[in-house]
């Protein structure tokens, strides 16, 4: 059995058995006289474990397993296991703690009675409010693990809404995300019942919020995460769910929430008729229907303005027949929208619409097989002959260039913004295994050459993420037009800076981790997914090589209309 199949089949027979009472206590003597097959008994983290039945199941074996009975065996237990075995697998072999272990904080025991607390609706409002007084400090304090204003450094972006918004993002990323994100990569698909509970949190609505302004019109009765006023919701609040849920580690979840949805949704809202808002948007919002962009041809990759898909009008008037195929649309499988660019027009970019493709007749989809981002669903469009209401074109016939671009530069932040906290997760998980894994007799950490690594990492890191709010800030001070004319330039070089910075971390991240980021399971699985997840971000959206070149040119176009000295 493969390391993933064993911990699958581990994982799949468990349920966390309620406590009822308080775990027995036990001394570190009494550990000791379990240490042989017929009793084996092993501490993590102050958790007493009888792993007897457990001996002939251990995917590690039962030997090394044996070895480690009857004592505390926490340092070792972290250098060949993922966190999520302890708290997912261990958990059912739990029997009491040691000593006068307190059962809070980082302590076994205390996890899970917390797992076990957190059933009770009260208890989930308690935590709420902890989390929101505790919020001065965040996280696992790891350095550079979040950003700076995670760990009491002073911003002058962040308010108490944004801070209850990043304790309720969390809280769902490391409960409903991040636990399956192997599991949902390796069968290539979000389960729909994952995807309607995302929606349920307000996700979905928080995606097509944006940085425009939560969209309460078309999301009655979803609520805004973190108990949010919807009249407060900002650029910073967007970033903040998306940046959150990128702690799962997986370009497939973010790819199967936002990728095809999230920039769909924009052009959508912005430029959709009222019949058709009202028809589509609150389904979609709900998570009940789905939607994708669909612009890329296979023959033209970056070249937009030269898409060949068409879309004849009837004689009538009444309809357009579309005719074509577009490649690599991000959750067209599950769709039923399609927001399709099309040939309505002459040559170029003046000949170009954009229009709502609903799944019918003459429609088909079929899932491609790539490298990474696998639970996104990239998919091959074909259309024959389709036919589409004149009134599913979104703003004006032959305009919907400027449509494109537009929405592009809200793609753009939206890679940019996960591409640079996948570039932290590297960092992060990088430093905790530096300081665990032991080579030559030391910490990975004390090696000159691995400091230097983590240096360079945290130095890109901090600057794109610093550049990042910086953009950020400007969508909170100028509408979406100016920001579309002025700051292009600037957006499609950040999305270089971030696609770049999150490429290289991943790959000295690899380095760092050595083999254990080569196999699929274990302590480098975030590693090894990021790893093959990463030219999604390089590549679509606009490749890096587009995005430094229109960087430079539209600045330099700008700066000519502004007046610059050139
Ligand atoms: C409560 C006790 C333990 C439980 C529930 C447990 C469970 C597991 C699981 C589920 C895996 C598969 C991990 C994966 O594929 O991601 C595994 C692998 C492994 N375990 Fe344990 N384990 C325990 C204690 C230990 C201890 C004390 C050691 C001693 C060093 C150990 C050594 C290993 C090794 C060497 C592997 C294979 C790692 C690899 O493939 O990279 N385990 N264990």
């Amino acid at each position: 059995m493969s390391d993933k199949a064993s911990l699958a089949a581990v994982t799949s027979s468990l349920s966390i058995r309620p406590l009822t009472l308080r775990p027995q206590t036990y001394t570190l003597e009494q550990v000791a006289q379990h240490a042989s097959a017929d009793s084996a008994w092993v501490v993590v983290e102050g958790g007493v474990y009888d792993v007897t039945s457990f001996l002939d199941d251990h995917p590690g074996g039962k030997k090394i397993l044996l070895k480690h009975t009857g004592k505390d065996a926490t340092e070792q237990f972290h250098k060949m296991h993922p966190r999520k075995v302890l708290e997912k697998v261990a958990v059912q072999f739990l029997i009491g703690k040691v000593g006068d272990a307190t059962g809070s904080g980082d302590n076994t025991v205390g996890a899970i009675e917390n797992k076990v607390k957190k059933d009770t609706p009260e208890v989930v409002e308690q935590e709420q409010e902890q989390d929101d007084a505790d919020s001065t400090y965040f996280g696992d304090l790891v350095p550079f693990g979040d950003p700076f204003w995670y760990q009491d450094w002073k911003s002058p972006y962040y308010n108490d809404s944004h801070r209850k918004l990043r304790a309720a993002m969390r809280r769902f990323t490391d409960e409903h995300l991040t636990p399956f994100a192997a599991e949902w990569d390796q069968a290539r698909e979000i389960p729909p019942e994952a995807y309607k509970k995302i929606a349920d949190y307000g996700i979905l609505a928080a995606i097509a919020a944006g940085a425009t302004g939560w969209p309460t019109e078309y999301a009655q009765g979803i609520p805004v995460p973190g108990g949010v006023d919807a009249a407060d919701w900002d650029g910073f609040h967007n970033l903040i769910v998306i940046d959150e849920m990128c702690r799962c580690a997986s370009g497939g979840i973010l790819y199967g929430v936002l990728g095809g949805f999230g920039i769909s949704i924009g052009p959508l809202r912005h430029f959709g008729s009222d019949e058709l808002k009202q028809r589509i948007l609150p389904s979609l919002l709900k998570g009940e229907k789905r939607s994708c962009l669909a612009i890329t041809e296979p023959e033209g990759g970056s070249d937009v303005a030269n898409i060949v898909t068409t879309a004849k009008k009837s004689d009538d008037g009444q309809y357009y027949l579309v005719e074509g195929a577009k490649k690599w649309i991000t959750n067209g499988v599950w769709c039923d929208y399609f927001v399709t660019a099309v040939r309505t027009g002459g040559k170029g970019m003046g000949g170009i619409s954009l229009m709502v493709v609903e799944r019918g007749e003459g429609l088909t989809t079929r899932k491609m097989d790539c490298q990474g981002v696998l639970a996104s669903g990239t998919t091959y469009v074909t259309y024959d002959d389709v036919r589409v209401p004149v009134g599913n074109v979104l703003g004006k016939e032959n305009k919907g260039f400027q449509i494109i671009m537009s929405s592009f530069n809200a793609e753009r932040a939206g890679i940019a913004i996960q591409a640079t906290r996948f570039a932290r997760v590297c960092l992060e998980e990088s430093i905790k295994h530096a300081c665990r894994r032991e080579t030559f007799g030391k910490p990975l950490i004390e090696h000159p050459v691995i400091r230097a690594k983590l240096a360079s990492m945290a130095q890109r890191v901090e600057v794109t993420h610093a550049w990042l709010e910086t953009v950020v800030y400007q969508s909170t001070q100028y509408d979406q037009d100016t920001l579309t004319l002025r700051g292009g330039g600037t957006m499609a070089l950040l999305k270089a800076q971030a696609t770049e910075t999150f490429e290289y971390c991943v790959r000295e991240a690899m380095q760092i981790f050595g083999g254990a980021a080569y196999t699929r399971s274990g302590v480098g699985e975030k590693i090894e997914r990021l790893y093959r997840d990463a030219k999604a971000y390089t590549i679509p959206g606009g490749s890096f090589e587009i995005m430094q070149d229109l960087g430079i040119r539209q600045s330099v176009k700008v700066a000519q209309i502004m007046g610059a000295k050139l």
